[in-house]
C-alpha cells in the first residue's frame, strides 16, 4: 500500500495551494483528480475563467463560436500550467482517478481502466467541489436540449432561443452573456421579484437594465415538466403556462460533491443540505481529515476556497487562530453587465441587527468618469453605523464594482471608518472617486 503525509482529494483551488505548501515544507502528497479536464478545478475549466470571458467577449460583440474557440484555448493552456504547478513539484505526485473513502486513514483509487490502489496518509484533505442540482422535474430531462453550466459552455452552437431556470449567479450571467450573443433569453424566477436578499433599490434598477436589454423573465414561476419536442423543447411551469426555446440551462444551485467517496466507510458525517460537517480548523469528525471549499457547505467561491487553504495553513504550521469564525465580511460579484458587488449589509438588515445605520446613495450617471465611460447606468448605496462610524455594507452596481468593492472590504475589515473614504484623495478621473460623494453621509 502507498504511503503518503498527505493524500488531497480533488485539484481545486484550495487542493492545489495546499499540495505546492505541503511539497515545498517537504511533505510526501498524492493529489487525486478523477477527470483529466478538470486539472485545476471548477474555475479554471469550467466556472470562473470561462464564463468571465465569454460575457467579455459577448460585450465586445465578438461572434459565439469563435468566443467558445478562444474559451477553450485559454482553459486549454490553463489547465495545463495547473497540472505542472503540482505534477513538476518535488514531492508530490497527480494520480488520474476517483478516491473513495475504505476506512478513517485508507482510500482506494480507481483510475479510467478500472484498476485500483490503495493508499494511505498521515492526513486527508478533502476538495472534490460542488456539482448542478438539477430539481426533480417529470418528463425528458435526459434530452440533448436540457443543460446545465457545464454543458452548455461546451456548445459551439448560439441557441437561438434559451430559457434559463433560476435566477441566481449563474442564472443571470448567463442570461446577460447569451443575451449579448444574439440568443432570446426568458428567465425563469420562483420569486416575485429578482435578487430579493439583495437592497431593493439595486435589485429594481438590475431588473430594469436587464429587461431593457432584452432579457425575459417570468416571475413566481417554476418548472414543473420539460418535453423535448425534437426541434425545441418545451417547459411548463408551476402556473400552466409553456414555454418552448431551442434549449434549457438548469441553473438551481450547486451541491457539495459528496457522493461516490465512500465515507459511509468514515466517521466524517454531513450537513442537513449534504455538506461535509466540519470544525473551525476545517477538520471533520475524524481529526485527521479536513474538508476544504464547496465540499464544506457555505459560500461557494474561488477566494473562500483559497481563504480554506489559508485556515488549514495555519492550523498545520501556525499558531491555528486564523478559523472560519475569524473571517468576516465575504464580499462577492455577480458579473453582470454592469456588474454588481456586495459587501456587509443592507439598511434593512443593519437596523433590524439594531445598528444606528444610515446609508446614501449615489446613481452612477452623476459620475465624471461614467460619461467617459459611455455607462450610465448603475447605483452605488453606501450602510454607515453613525455611531462608531464604521462602514456596515456597500452595493455597488456598476463599472469596475468588481475591483471597488475590495477596497471597501479592507475599510470594513480593519475598522477604518466611512469617513476616510470620504475624505481620501483619488486620482482623477476614476470610478473610486465615487467614495467622495458615496461616503458623505
Ligand atoms: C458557472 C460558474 C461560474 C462561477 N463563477 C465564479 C466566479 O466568478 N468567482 C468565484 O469566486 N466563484 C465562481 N464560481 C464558484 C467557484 O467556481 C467554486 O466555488 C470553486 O471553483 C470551488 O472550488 P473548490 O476548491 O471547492 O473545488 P473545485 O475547483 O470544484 O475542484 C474539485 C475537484 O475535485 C474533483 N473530484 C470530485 N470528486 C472526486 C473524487 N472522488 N476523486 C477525485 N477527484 C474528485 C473534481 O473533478 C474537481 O476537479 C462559479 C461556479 C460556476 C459553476
Ligand atoms: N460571480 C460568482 O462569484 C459566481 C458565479 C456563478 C456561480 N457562482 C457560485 O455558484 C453557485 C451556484 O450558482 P447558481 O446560480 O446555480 O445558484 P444560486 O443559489 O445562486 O441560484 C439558484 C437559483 O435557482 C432558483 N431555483 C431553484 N429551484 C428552482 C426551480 N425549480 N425553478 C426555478 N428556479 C429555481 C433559486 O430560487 C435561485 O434563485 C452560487 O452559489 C455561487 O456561489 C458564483
Amino acid at each position: 500500500m502507498k504511503q503518503f503525509d498527505a493524500i488531497i482529494t480533488g485539484f481545486g483551488k484550495a487542493g492545489k495551494t495546499l499540495a505546492a505548501e505541503l511539497s515545498n515544507r517537504d511533505w510526501k502528497v498524492a493529489l487525486i483528480e478523477e477527470d483529466e479536464m478538470m486539472y485545476g478545478g471548477t474555475c479554471i475549466n469550467i466556472a470562473c475563467i470561462p464564463t468571465k470571458l465569454l460575457m467579455h467577449d459577448a460585450l465586445d460583440g465578438r461572434e459565439y463560436k469563435s468566443a467558445i474557440e478562444r474559451k477553450n484555448g485559454v482553459i486549454g493552456r490553463l489547465r495545463d500550467k495547473n497540472y505542472h504547478s503540482v505534477a513538476d513539484l518535488s514531492n508530490a505526485t497527480v494520480f488520474d482517478g476517483r478516491a473513495q473513502f475504505v476506512s478513517n486513514n485508507e482510500v482506494v483509487v480507481t483510475d479510467k481502466n478500472g484498476n485500483k490502489e490503495v493508499m494511505t496518509a498521515d492526513k486527508f484533505f478533502i476538495n472534490t467541489g460542488a456539482k448542478s442540482i438539477i430539481p426533480p422535474i417529470e418528463g425528458d430531462i435526459d434530452s440533448d436540449r436540457v443543460y446545465t453550466s457545464t454543458t452548455l459552455l461546451d456548445e459551439d452552437i448560439l441557441p437561438d432561443r434559451l430559457t434559463i431556470i433560476g435566477g441566481g449567479y449563474i442564472g443571470l450571467e448567463f442570461a446577460v452573456m447569451y443575451n449579448a450573443f444574439g440568443s432570446e433569453v426568458t428567465v425563469i424566477v420562483p420569486d416575485e421579484q429578482l435578487l430579493k436578499n439583495e437592497d431593493s433599490d439595486i435589485a429594481a434598477e438590475m431588473s430594469k437594465d436587464m429587461a431593457d436589454s432584452g432579457i425575459h423573465f417570468l416571475f413566481g414561476e417554476r418548472a414543473e415538466h420539460v418535453k423535448d419536442d425534437k426541434n425545441s423543447i418545451t417547459i411548463t411551469l408551476s402556473g400552466g403556462k409553456e414555454l418552448s426555446s431551442d434549449a434549457v440551462l438548469f441553473a438551481t444551485g450547486r451541491r457539495p460533491n459528496t457522493e461516490n467517496l465512500g465515507l459511509e466507510h468514515t466517521d466524517i458525517s454531513l450537513t442537513d443540505s449534504g455538506a461535509i460537517n466540519v470544525n473551525s480548523h476545517l477538520q471533520t469528525d475524524v481529526e485527521n481529515v479536513y474538508a476544504l471549499g464547496d465540499v464544506k457547505g457555505g459560500a461557494q467561491f474561488t477566494y473562500t476556497s483559497l481563504d480554506d487553504f489559508r485556515i488549514v495553513k495555519d492550523h498545520l504550521f501556525g499558531d491555528g487562530e486564523y478559523t472560519f469564525d475569524s473571517r468576516t465580511n465575504i464580499h462577492y460579484t455577480m458579473f453582470t453587465d454592469p456588474p454588481y458587488s456586495r459587501a456587509g449589509l443592507t439598511l434593512k438588515e443593519a437596523e433590524e441587527q439594531g445598528f444606528k445605520a444610515q446609508e446614501n446613495s449615489m446613481p452612477m450617471s452623476g459620475h465624471p468618469r461614467s460619461h467617459i465611460n459611455n455607462e450610465l447606468r448603475g447605483l452605488f448605496k453606501a450602510v454607515v453605523d453613525t455611531e462608531s462610524g464604521k462602514i456596515l455594507g456597500a452595493h455597488l452596481y456598476g463599472v469596475n464594482s468588481e475591483e471597488l468593492i475590495n477596497m471597501v472590504k479592507l475599510a470594513m475589515d480593519h475598522d477604518i471608518p466611512y469617513t476616510a473614504l470620504r475624505d481620501m484623495m483619488y486620482n482623477h478621473p476614476v470610478m473610486s472617486e465615487a467614495f467622495n460623494t458615496l461616503f458623505d453621509i
